[in-house]
This record gives C-alpha cells, sequence and structure tokens, in this order.
C-alpha cells in the first residue's frame, strides 16, 4: 500500500457516512462543520461547486479542531493544488484523468479520484491508489455493480456516492468492497439555508448510527 492509500484508509475508515456539502455563504460554514461534527460525522467534503468553497474550507481548517476537512468537485490539478493550500485534509473527484493522478502523486494530501469502469479502476490502480469514488452511485448501478468489481478487483474498496441515502446506504455498506459512502442528504440545501443546525446535527446522528 501507498503512503496516500494508507492515508486515504485512515481518514476514510474512521466514518461510516461522509457528508458532501455545498455552501454558497461563508458564514455557513463552521456552523455547518460543527454541527456536522458534534453529530457524529467530523469527516467532511466540501465542493468546490460554489465561489466561496475554498474560503469555507480555509475557515473550517483554521476554526474547526474537531472537522476533518476535505474538498470535493476536483477536476484539474490547478484545483487540487488551490485546495490543498487552503487547508484540505483529502481530496475528492468525481472521475479519474491522467493529470490529476500526477498532482498528487508524492502529495501528504491524499486523492479519492472517481472510477467506474474496469479501465478507470486500472488506470487509478497502476497510480497505487487502493481507495476511490464510485460516481454517480445509484444511476450507475448501483451496489450490483459494485459487488461485481470485488473478484477482479481484490483489494480495491469504494466510496460510493451519488444517489446515497439513509434508506439505501447499508446495501452499500454491507459490502465488504465498500469502505464508507458519500452523501448530501445529511445536509440538505433547506436547512442550511435556514440555518437548522440542530436538524442537521440530528441527520448526521442518524447517519453516524449505520
Ligand atoms: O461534486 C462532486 O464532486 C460529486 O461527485 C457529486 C457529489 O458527490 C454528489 O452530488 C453527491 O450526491 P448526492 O448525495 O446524490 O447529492
Amino acid at each position: 500500500m501507498t503512503s496516500g492509500s494508507a492515508r486515504m484508509k485512515s481518514l476514510l475508515g474512521q466514518q461510516k457516512v461522509v457528508p458532501v456539502i455545498k455552501i454558497d455563504d461563508l458564514e455557513n460554514a463552521v456552523p455547518l462543520a460543527r454541527a456536522l461534527a458534534s453529530g457524529g460525522l467530523p469527516l467532511i467534503e466540501v465542493t468546490l461547486r460554489t465561489k466561496a468553497a475554498l474560503d469555507c474550507i480555509r475557515k473550517i481548517a483554521a476554526e474547526v479542531p474537531e472537522a476533518v476537512v476535505g474538498a470535493g468537485t476536483i477536476l484539474s490539478p490547478s484545483q487540487f493544488d488551490e485546495a490543498v493550500s487552503a487547508g484540505s485534509k483529502f481530496i475528492v473527484s468525481p472521475g479519474v484523468t491522467v493529470s490529476l493522478l500526477k498532482a498528487a502523486e508524492g502529495n501528504d494530501v491524499p486523492l479519492l479520484p472517481g472510477a467506474i469502469t474496469p479501465g478507470e479502476i486500472m488506470l487509478a490502480r497502476e497510480a497505487g491508489l487502493d481507495f476511490l469514488k464510485f460516481f454517480p452511485a445509484e444511476q450507475a448501478g448501483g451496489a450490483d455493480f459494485i459487488k461485481s468489481l470485488a473478484s477482479p478487483f481484490a483489494g480495491i474498496s469504494f466510496c460510493p456516492t451519488g444517489g446515497v441515502s439513509l434508506a439505501n446506504a447499508s446495501s452499500y455498506l454491507s459490502l465488504p468492497n465498500v469502505v464508507c459512502v458519500g452523501g448530501s442528504w445529511v445536509a440538505p440545501d433547506k436547512l442550511v439555508a435556514a440555518k437548522d443546525w440542530e436538524a442537521i446535527t440530528q441527520l448526521a446522528r442518524d447517519a453516524a448510527k449505520l
């Protein structure tokens, strides 16, 4: 196992559900991270889908010591570098490219790239990665698809994300080649906009019990 994979294992191995969050408003970053951490989900992925995302990561890294903040929706090496500079502890990408694998090579901050097809999985595997995102999980074939990847790709563990919810998370988590799941259901846009941190902590508590 490479050092990057070992670091990813120690991060993902701690938590069955990784909240995938989108923050439009910088002032919501710290209370949202605190709400999730206090519900038992300290490891969070902030997607780079908003203008505020990098500042949100910076603020959470500086002000919420109990959280472990990573960056999601990383599409390019320059975004990888920006997210690392902002204080991300891990980097998530919806897919895998050669340039992203190069950016991650030798970096202390590990990459979780998305891979669905055998070819994509083999590309990531050749770069020494054992932990992969599987996105969009439900739409791409769900738990049955991931199950069928187990024998050709022994040693590869997935974090299915996309269409995962409290209702179907267990079907993924019961597979031996699934380490955790990712999902936005624990921090719905509506509750974030309403600053309903208690409701988000409750959703996190329910997810943390899985
Ligand atoms: O932005 C990224 O990097 C993505 O890969 C997409 C997210 O992981 C999904 O949008 C989360 O899926 P839902 O839980 O169905 O909302």
